[in-house]
Formats: structure tokens, C-alpha cells, sequence
């Protein structure tokens, strides 16, 4: 086997900083044009690993026939006209399939393997607020399976509740001092290796308190910028300095950054370690999961991230006049995300529509124009699910199992849902669910609004979210209100959220804007039909019911409503209640639909898969 071969095709990252990276000349040795695949002229960003393999095949010797058999074989060495019977073409085409089949197999063998460090401020099941921490819980696991080296950084939050996720993770003896906020803060590293991946833990005083990652009950914390500064520089030592399962990560590992908390890595690669040659051949991607919260903070503060003064400008942020304070208020800030957008090598957002979406004055938050400017290096790609956790057919937290083929457990849940928060327990009375964030974004002053009118109609409704205080004060009061027909659960809390997934029949998700949405995922696995709101995310994930598509058979998911309006919501809801209550095998047709949905991880991770390669054929953007 030549070299090239033998390197491109582990299908397992070894546990072992020795593996070069995908940048090292040495593992792709001269193949048939004489330069390593990656540098070929015809590895432009579409060169994808297909045609590196259909190359490679082709110097490889034609396959022998394999199923000639004596009377068959004619041929002799003059001029004998060669005779095939008609097992000779069946089992010929046999050998085209073998060969198909060994081809696809080599496809599959041949993908390239990268060191890849995740860093985040949450992880499920260790820490989790919303969707971020679903996400950086088992796109990393999935990454792993596909042969990937794996590891996450994310802080040892203990509030004393939260001090169990991490009881697995042990420490590894390792101590650094970082030099930032005006003297040396040292961390030390704790790490669990689960499902195939490195869970590292940044351990410091600061985040062991009371509340969640980022705030209590009396609002965000203060210090967050520090708290996420000194995750940010414990991430870029860590493949430096830990040796787990046996080898260091080392330097060329391709760095996936999530959200503004995690954002100064790339300005660190750029500022602190590639002026002394380290971290070269390193890459950086970030990914949006949320534009609106970008880490904004008072320009004097720059001087604590211990960045050299002359970086200022990649987070230099000054707000139009509008948005000022007072009369001599100048507007200046740091902005910790755009630091991301100006020095990251590529920018992934969570789905494809959220993508375009904040190219746009009305969904850039500010960094439209920035975005727009590094549109070539800027892809969506929609979230999976972990369809383990999320699993109808085995979830831990619900009390009845159902499947595709025998639904007949959803409507027991249902019940139990119902008598477990005292409702009157009515398998003909829609049931309407929301579960999330109590916030701005998921619009739910709409549903604040529309609630006396929509519970006018024979209908329950219930919501489970945390968030905004004068929210979780009104569903309190709501629930006072409509005694017979709402539940305001005031919480976080992921048992129930399984169980309002699996019990409701409608999941409503008014949202203002979605990057990507994961409820919609979770309800359409569940049965249970989603209305949402057509934007970002959701409008890439929930296909509009058409009852009379596909000769009458019907078409869709769910309901997308638009503009965001209370009408429009309302008008959606009732389409949704009305089908439930009159067209019942219309309603199975949506719900099955919507279980048939292919949400694994698998297609998203090939996906970014295709994205790494395209970083590391590009020389890094900030040298
Ligand atoms: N009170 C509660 N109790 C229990 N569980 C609760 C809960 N409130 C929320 N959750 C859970 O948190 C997750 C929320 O996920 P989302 O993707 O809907 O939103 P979020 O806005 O946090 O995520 C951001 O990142 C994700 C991931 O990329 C994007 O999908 C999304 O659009 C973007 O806004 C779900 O697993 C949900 O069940």
C-alpha cells in the first residue's frame, strides 16, 4: 500500500499526538500527479474527498474477472471469439457491485481525520441552559465516531446541584498560570474520556457559584468576560499541555469555537502564539449559535485580556449614536464575537436560512456588513439531534413508549402529562406545548398576548421556560388565571421537557428569530406538530401542511406562520387545532411525517466535515 494510501485511509484517529495533521506533507506523500492531494491545483474548495479517491483509483490495476469458469472460457490465445455465458454477465455484474461496494467503502475509509478541540461554555449532560449545550454534547461524540480525535473544553461549573455531572471527571494534575486582568490566574484541568471524546474541565473559583453559567437570580454575572477570557486561553494551552490517553493533541488541531464565550481563540492563535511560531498550521472555526449575545463590554477593558495593544482593532466595537447612553458617551466597546468574525478561518451558523439571515440589517445585530464581508468563508449547516437521549421508543423520562409503527403510547403520555399537572385529563381536548428560554427571541410577549383569545377555544396549554422575571411572573399569574386550561412551569427542567414533548399534541414556537431551533426537532420526533414561526431555522426544518399534495394524501410537518403577529399565530393555531380535532388521519399523516424526519448528526457532521477540509486547503486567515 504507497504512503498516501496508508495514511488517508486509518479509519480511526489513533489516540496519539504523533498523527500528523492533515496539513503535514508527510502524510500525503507524492501520489499519482506528484503533489499531495491537498496541494493540487484541482483542490479548489469543491475538491472533495470523491475525487481524490476516483484519482487515486485509477492508477490502481483493473480488478482480475473473477468468475470465469472452464466451459465459459474460451478465449484462447489466437484469434477465438470470446464467448460469455449469461452467468458470466450476472456475476460480472456482481463484481461491478463488489466493486461499487469496495469503492464506497474505501470513500468512507478514505476520509481524513483531524485533532479537533471544541470549546464552549456549556456541554450536556455536564452543563446545559438551552440549545448550545445539546449541541457541543453530541455533535462531538458524533465527530468522534466518524474517526475524528475529540476533544471539548468547557468549564468545571459547580453550584453544588450541578457538582454530580462531573463527579466522572477526574483531575489531571496539571496546572497553568494565565496572564490576564492584571496578574496571573491559575486553572487546572479535569477530564472524563466518554462515548469516544476528551471532556476537559477548566476548574477555577469562578465558576463555582450558585445560579447558572451565566447569571442568577440577580441577572448575568459581572465578571463573565473574565470567566470566558480565561476559558478561552486555558483552551489554546490545553492541546499543548495535556497528555490524555496517552499523547498531547499538539499544535495543528483545527479549533471549533462556539458563540462569543469562546471567541477569543482565534484572536489569541493570531496574537499570542503564531508570532512564536506556534499554532502555524492550526485552524479556527467558529460557530454561531447565537448572534444576539456577542460579549460586549467596555472598551477600557481590553487591557485585561492581555492581547498586545496593537489587536485592538480586531475587537474594536463603537455603537451608532443612536444606541449611546448619554452626550458624551462615545459609543466605544469591545466586542468579543467580532474578534471571531475578523480572525476565524471559516464561520458556520446553525442552519442555512440563519446564514443569510444575519447578512441582513434585520438579522445582523450590528455585524451585517462584517458578515457580509466574509460571505465566502460563511456556511449553514442544520443541527442534529441526539436520537438517543430523544428517543420515543426508549426516552428514561416518559411513561409510555411509542414508535412510527404503533403510536398507541402517545396518547397514554398524554394523559399522564395531563393528570401530572392537574389538568383535566381529555384525549379529544388539544394540547398545546412551548418549551424554552423566557426571552425576547422566542417571542413569547406573543403568546402573552394571544392567550385570552386563544384559550377562548377548548384547549390546554402548557409552558415550561426560565428566563425573563416579568415572564415567569406572568405565567404564574396565568395559570392563577385559566385554572382549567394553562400551566406555567417556572424552571428549568429536562425530565419534564421530555414528558411535554412526548404528551402535547401541538408545540408552538413563536419565535422572532431561530438559528436553528431544537424543540421543533424534538416535538416533530415525538408526533407532536410544530407551529412556528417562518424564520432562520425553523423555516429550513418544518415543512407547511398541504392536506390536498401527493393526490390528497397531504404534505408537510407543521405549520409555518408569517408575518409574526398574534393573527398570523392564531390563524396557524387554528388551522392546527381544527385538523387535529376534525381530519384525525390527516393528523397522523403529520405526525408520521414528521417521525420519518432524518435527524441524526450523521449528514450535519459530513457536512462540517466538508467545512475542515476547506479550512486547511486555505493558508490560515490571520497568519
Ligand atoms: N425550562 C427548560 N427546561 C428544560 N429544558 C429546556 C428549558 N428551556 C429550554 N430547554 C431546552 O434547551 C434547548 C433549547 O434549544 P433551542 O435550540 O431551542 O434554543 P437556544 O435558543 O437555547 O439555542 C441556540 O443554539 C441552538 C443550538 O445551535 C440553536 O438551535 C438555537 O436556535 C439557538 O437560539 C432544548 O433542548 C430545550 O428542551
Amino acid at each position: 500500500m504507497d504512503a498516501a494510501l496508508r495514511v488517508c485511509s486509518s479509519p480511526v484517529a489513533p489516540r496519539c499526538s504523533a498523527k500528523p495533521s492533515p496539513l503535514d506533507p508527510s502524510i500525503c506523500q507524492p501520489t499519482a500527479v506528484g503533489l499531495p492531494c491537498w496541494k493540487r491545483p484541482a483542490c479548489g474548495p469543491l475538491f472533495t474527498r470523491r475525487r481524490c479517491v476516483a484519482e487515486r483509483s485509477k492508477e490502481d490495476p483493473p480488478v482480475p474477472a473473477l468468475a470465469e469458469t472452464e466451459d465459459e472460457k474460451t478465449q484462447s490465445d489466437g484469434d477465438t471469439e470470446v464467448s460469455v455465458s449469461s452467468t458470466a454477465v450476472i456475476d460480472n455484474r456482481e463484481e461491478e457491485e463488489e466493486a461499487e461496494d469496495t469503492k464506497e467503502e474505501e470513500q468512507l475509509e478514505t476520509r481524513l481525520t483531524y485533532n479537533i478541540v471544541f470549546v464552549t461554555a456549556e456541554a450536556a449532560p455536564y452543563s446545559k441552559t438551552g440549545g448550545l449545550g445539546d449541541v457541543c454534547g453530541s455533535l462531538p461524540i458524533s465527530l468522534a465516531s466518524r474517526g475524528h480525535r475529540v476533544m471539548v473544553v468547557s468549564p468545571r461549573y459547580l453550584n453544588g446541584d450541578s457538582d454530580k455531572n462531573f463527579a466522572k471527571a477526574v483531575d489531571v494534575g496539571r496546572r497553568i498560570k494565565i496572564p490576564c486582568f492584571g496578574g496571573e490566574q491559575e486553572v487546572a484541568f479535569f477530564h472524563e474520556y466518554r462515548a469516544g471524546v476528551d471532556w476537559v474541565f477548566v476548574d477555577h473559583f469562578c465558576y463555582h457559584r450558585a445560579g447558572n453559567p451565566y447569571g442568577d437570580r440577580y441577572g448575568a454575572f459581572g465578571d463573565n468576560q473574565f470567566r470566558y477570557t480565561l476559558l478561552c486561553y486555558a483552551a489554546c494551552e490545553a492541546p499543548l499541555v495535556l497528555t490524555l490517553g496517552g499523547y498531547m493533541y499538539g499544535q495543528n488541531c483545527l479549533f471549533l469555537v462556539n458563540d462569543w464565550h469562546a471567541s477569543l481563540v482565534p484572536v489569541l492563535l493570531g496574537a499570542k502564539y503564531r508570532p512564536h511560531g506556534v499554532y502555524k498550521d492550526a485552524r479556527s472555526i467558529l460557530v454561531i449559535h447565537n448572534l444576539a449575545h456577542q460579549g460586549v463590554e467596555a472598551a477600557t477593558t481590553y487591557q485585561n485580556l492581555g492581547l498586545p495593544p496593537e489587536w485592538y482593532g480586531a475587537l474594536e466595537w463603537v455603537f451608532p449614536p443612536w444606541a449611546r447612553t448619554h452626550a458624551l458617551d462615545k459609543g466605544e466597546a469591545v466586542n468579543i464575537l467580532k474578534g471571531a468574525i475578523v480572525t476565524a478561518d471559516r464561520i458556520v451558523t446553525v442552519s442555512q436560512g440563519y446564514s443569510w439571515e444575519i447578512t441582513t440589517v434585520e438579522g445582523g445585530h450590528g455585524l451585517n456588513e462584517l458578515l457580509s464581508s466574509r460571505k465566502s468563508v460563511l456556511n449553514g449547516i442544520t443541527n442534529g439531534i441526539d436520537v438517543d437521549d430523544w428517543d420515543p421508543a426508549s426516552d428514561k423520562y416518559i411513561p409510555f413508549h411509542y414508535s412510527i409503527d404503533d403510536l398507541s403510547g402517545k396518547a397514554p403520555c398524554k394523559a399522564a402529562l395531563q393528570k401530572e399537572l392537574g389538568l383535566a385529563i381529555r384525549p379529544d381536548c388539544p394540547l398545546v406545548g412551548f418549551i424554552g428560554r423566557l426571552d425576547y427571541q422566542k417571542g413569547t410577549d406573543l403568546i402573552r398576548l394571544a392567550l385570552p383569545e386563544l384559550l377562548q377555544d377548548d384547549i390546554q396549554f402548557i409552558m415550561l421556560g426560565s428566563g425573563d422575571p416579568d415572564t415567569e411572573d406572568w405565567m404564574r399569574s396565568a395559570e392563577s388565571t385559566y385554572r382549567e386550561k394553562f400551566r406555567g412551569w417556572v424552571g428549568f427542567n429536562v425530565p419534564i421537557s421530555h414528558r411535554i414533548t412526548a404528551g402535547c399534541d401541538i408545540f408552538l414556537m413563536p419565535s422572532r428569530f431561530e438559528p436553528c431551533g431544537l424543540n421543533q426537532l424534538y416535538a416533530m420526533r415525538y408526533g407532536t406538530v410544530p407551529v412556528v414561526h417562518c424564520t432562520g431555522g425553523l423555516r429550513d426544518t418544518v415543512e407547511n401542511f398541504h392536506p390536498f399534495a401527493k393526490e390528497d394524501s397531504g404534505q408537510g410537518t407543521g405549520w409555518t406562520f408569517f408575518p409574526l403577529s398574534k393573527d398570523s399565530m392564531l390563524g396557524a393555531l387554528r388551522f392546527a387545532i381544527q385538523t387535529f380535532r376534525e381530519h384525525r388521519s390527516s393528523w397522523e399523516g403529520l405526525m408520521k411525517r414528521g417521525m420519518s424526519r432524518d435527524f441524526t448528526w450523521d449528514s450535519a457532521a459530513a457536512q462540517y466535515e466538508q467545512i475542515f477540509e476547506w479550512a486547511f486547503m486555505d493558508p490560515p486567515y490571520v497568519g
